[in-house]
């Protein structure tokens, strides 16, 4: 397969609701879309989710803009590509930028995903038809906070991830717990806590959550395995799993008893799908980690989420959750806590070019020299 043209859009919306954590409020949110064509005139899209400032990782929509149209497309076009599984060595000749190879990358598995005339999730491996439904409740007050996990769990939503930090932690928790005893909790700290907060995260241990999301900070592999030893409920690191190197060191030392799987952050699908395949046969369980994306990158999520070891819900919530009108049609729904995986060739969405465009705030054209 030949790349004849590339596009790129970089686009923003609004947050139907401004998205709170202790590093960030991000109420706009923009995002990089590519549209990769090849000689048979068949496209496949992708989704950059790098946000605006460097506050979640040190890629910015600017930085990855730079990457892609200086360095990962001009590369894609000098090749014929037989496999999706190849392109990422060719990007790997140059250092990091996870989130730009991604989304470059993604949009040749969805091409070829198309070429084969089968559903990603399918061409990937997939197992399942339907994958489950897990929601982030921004931070509130515990009443407000309350009411929308009401809502959420009357939505179907299958678990619940709530953000802390040590200003915001136990009381908060408890109050969740207590008034939704059998619903799961998950507590996501973005890496707000240092070992010397092992005490106040231990007293976290006795709330019975799910899981504590990333408690420290991204390169503290070797503390997290530390915390770990002292707690029963199982860390999951996010932010500190950037390659399948790191999930691999996570494992030999005990960093994490889960992981949140996110094919920006671990630099593309082969990649995501790799780490899966290392925690499956390590026993660790997986789940497919959001990034407050659009459609594309949602659906992406949706048919990573069908593999085997994808065993626990994900941030895989109904586009309406953060979305107005979305880029891609038909809309993600969440019904009795689950979302149906499209059996339409490729991501199975279709995305709204007129609209992409109307959103863009630049754009730019490659094509290929042989046109
Ligand atoms: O996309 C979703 O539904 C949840 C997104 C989400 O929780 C996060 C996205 C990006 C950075 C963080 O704030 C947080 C996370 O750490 O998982
Ligand atoms: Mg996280």
């Amino acid at each position: 397969m030949n790349i004849q043209k590339v596009e790129m859009f970089h686009v923003s919306m609004e947050l139907v609701q401004p998205f709170h954590t202790h590093l960030e409020t991000v109420k706009e949110r923009p995002c990089i879309i590519l549209k990769v064509t090849d000689e048979t005139g068949i496209s496949g899209w992708g989704e950059v989710v790098a946000f605006s400032s460097p506050w979640y990782t040190e890629e910015t929509v600017d930085t990855a803009w730079h990457m892609l149209e200086d360095y990962f497309i001009p590369a894609i076009f000098k090749k014929e590509w037989l496999d999706p599984r190849a392109v990422l060595d060719t990007l790997d000749s140059w250092k990091r930028n996870p989130m730009a190879k991604a989304g470059l990358e993604i949009a040749i598995w969805d091409l070829f995903a198309k070429r084969a005339k089968q559903p990603l999730a399918k061409y990937i491996g997939g197992v399942r038809e339907v994958v489950k439904a897990g929601v982030v409740v921004g931070v509130d007050t515990p009443e407000r906070m309350i009411h929308t996990i009401q809502t959420r769990v009357e939505e179907g939503y299958q678990r619940i991830k709530v953000k802390i930090e040590p200003a915001k932690d136990y009381k908060m928790l408890m109050k969740i717990k207590n008034a939704f005893p059998n619903v799961d909790i998950l507590a996501d700290a973005n890496s707000a806590y240092t070992l010397e907060d092992i005490e106040r995260i231990k007293n976290l241990d006795s709330l019975g959550l799910l899981m504590i999301e990333q408690p420290l900070a991204a390169d503290d592999l070797v503390e997290h395995a530390l915390l770990q030893k002292e707690l029963t409920t199982p860390v999951c690191l996010d932010e500190s799993i950037v390659s399948y190197q790191d999930a691999k060191n996570a494992i030999r030392i005990g960093s994490c008893k889960t992981m949140s799987i996110k094919i920006g952050r671990v630099g593309g699908l082969r990649n995501a799908i790799a780490i899966h395949d290392l925690c499956m046969e390590n026993d660790i369980p997986v789940w497919c980690g959001g990034m407050l994306e659009m459609g594309i990158s949602r659906a992406f999520n949706i048919a990573l989420a069908t593999l085997p070891n994808f065993t626990l819900p994900g941030d895989i919530s109904s586009s309406d959750r953060y979305w107005k009108k979305d880029i891609t049609f038909p809309k993600v729904v969440v019904k009795n806590g689950e979302v149906k995986v499209s059996s339409n060739p490729g991501i199975g969405v279709e995305v709204d070019e007129e609209y992409v465009k109307k959103i863009s705030l630049r754009t730019r054209s490659f094509f290929s020299k042989t046109t």
